[in-house]
């Protein structure tokens, strides 16, 4: 997968690609990450990307041309599958979406910042719009970031076991159930006995059976879909 990130805070990004399973996926050649900095495609002196509203009102909003010069770039070099606008307007990331979008090959994220992107970017060049909770956060970075783990850590080979991703929450709509390591007893707390009795079946039994109660107790609507 390539994921093309179009941002006005490239350092804001750098890091999470850095570390861990996002960094090992790069190193296995599994992901390509690039980040375009839109103030590279600026056409005024000043390098601004936003300018006041039209109609006023509090708040800047992102032009439209070099979003454009960047976008349309980056299409004359490759096919994308989707071009994506982190909003707090968009459809909710979940898991389900995850799962698909992980079998993408290439994919633009647009961040935005200030008031947002003026209206014919997303009219014109986004094919998705993606927010990742109700609330607003002061741009779009944070979001992308989050987008790319949920997708990066889905692609084959990425994980060292692949089908620890499958046995996740949200996966077959239940959350994941307790989990223990050694010690089998600390300070007198014991590991549930069955964890310890080498019967996978029953192992088996008990986790679908816990997982299945704590889905009812915290998030009783996955078990309504
Ligand atoms: C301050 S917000 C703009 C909020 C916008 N005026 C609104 O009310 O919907 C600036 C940028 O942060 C990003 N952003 C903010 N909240 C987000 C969320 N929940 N999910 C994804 N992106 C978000 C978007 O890219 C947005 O353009």
């Amino acid at each position: 997968m390539r994921i093309d990130i179009i941002t006005v805070l490239p350092e804001l990004l750098r890091s999470p690609f850095e570390a861990s399973i996002m960094k090992r996926a790069i190193d296995k050649g599994l992901v390509e990450v690039h980040f375009h900095n839109l103030r590279d495609y600026t056409t005024n002196r000043q390098k601004s990307v936003d300018d006041y509203q039209f109609g006023g009102g509090a708040g800047m909003v992102m032009m439209i041309q070099p979003i454009d010069d960047c976008i349309t770039k980056l299409k004359s070099e490759r096919h994308y599958d989707e071009i994506i606008y982190m909003t707090p307007d968009g459809e909710t990331l979940s898991q389900g979406m995850a799962n698909k979008m992980s079998m993408l090959e290439n994919i633009i994220i647009l961040c935005g910042h200030y008031k947002g992107v003026d209206q014919r970017v997303r009219d014109h060049f986004i094919t998705k719009e993606i927010s990742i909770g109700d609330y607003v956060l002061s741009g779009g970075e944070l979001g992308a970031l989050v987008l790319s783990d949920a997708l990066i850590r889905l692609i084959p080979g990425v994980l060292s076991d692949e089908t620890s991703a499958l046995t996740d929450s949200f996966q077959d709509n239940l959350l994941s159930g307790p989990i223990y390591t050694r010690p089998a007893e600390y300070k007198g707390w014991k590991v549930p006995e069955v964890l310890t009795s080498g019967h996978a079946a029953k192992i088996e039994k008990w986790r679908e059976d816990m997982a299945y109660e704590h889905t009812k107790n915290r998030r009783p609507d996955l078990l309504d879909e």
